[in-house]
């Protein structure tokens, strides 16, 4: 046990799925793993170890922006040590030519802040994704016919943001699309020296308005879990 996850040691895989919500590790692990079972319910961030094409894999909610998903990833590593660390999550679209339902990969994670930051000091850290996990998700994209879209996002600390203008500098940098945890997921991961990639599907879009209900969320962003899991053993 660590101090936010209830798992025994051994009960969590090498390879960990990471989605925020705890009901989309749920329902990723019944619909994708083999014999899933349930290995941690501690503060409701379920965690189901089971196999996926006889791989041994784990999926774990992360929670909502940094300072959760930073405690779950640094435990994971610590404690359980966890080696790969995908994170497979919604998303606002940033671009026009990005519609919902796409899937981005999130080369690079821009952030205002995160977690990480006082320790970094002055440095402007570029929290990035490992390479050969984004090369093997791009790949199996690729494979199943998946409208994907490569290159940077961006972490929020906000979902309800009231700065329009860091929006409109977002757009005119090119950043694809806002989320909340990636950069200290792609952070940690360089400290650790750990393999991650954020794998995301379009929820809404902040420039069209266009939004997808809370079950749709939760339920239909199969084809993400997929790519994550065809990287992860490719
Ligand atoms: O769908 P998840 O993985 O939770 O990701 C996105 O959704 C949440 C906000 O609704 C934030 O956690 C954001 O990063
Ligand atoms: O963080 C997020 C996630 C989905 N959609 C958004 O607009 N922001």
């Amino acid at each position: 046990m660590s101090t936010h996850i209830g798992a025994a040691p051994g009960e969590i895989a090498q390879t960990v799925l990471l989605p925020g919500d705890p009901l989309r590790a749920k329902w990723a692990a019944e619909t994708f793993l083999d014999a899933p079972r349930c290995i941690n319910e501690v503060r409701g961030m379920f965690d189901f170890t089971g196999k996926w094409r006889g791989h041994e894999v784990t999926i774990q909610g992360s929670g909502m922006g940094m300072p959760s998903l930073s405690i779950y990833v640094n435990e994971l590593i610590r404690d359980y040590d966890a080696r790969t660390l995908i994170r497979v999550g919604s998303c606002g679209a940033m671009q026009a030519d990005i519609v919902v339902r796409d899937v981005i990969l999130a080369v690079t994670a821009s952030s205002v802040g995160n977690p990480s930051r006082a320790m970094l000091r002055e440095i402007h850290y570029a929290p990035h994704a490992d390479y050969g996990l984004l090369r093997a998700a791009h790949d199996a994209a690729m494979r199943r016919g998946t409208a994907v879209h490569v290159g940077g996002i961006y972490s929020s600390d906000t979902f309800y943001d009231e700065r329009p203008d860091l929006h409109d500098q977002m757009v005119r940098h090119g950043i694809l699309a806002v989320e909340m945890e990636a950069a200290e997921l792609y952070t940690l991961a360089a400290r650790h020296g750990r393999r991650a990639l954020a794998v995301l599907t379009v929820s809404d879009h902040l420039v069209t308005g266009e939004d997808l209900p809370a079950m749709e969320r939760e339920r239909s962003f199969g084809d993400m879990v997929e790519i994550a899991l065809e990287a992860a053993f490719a």
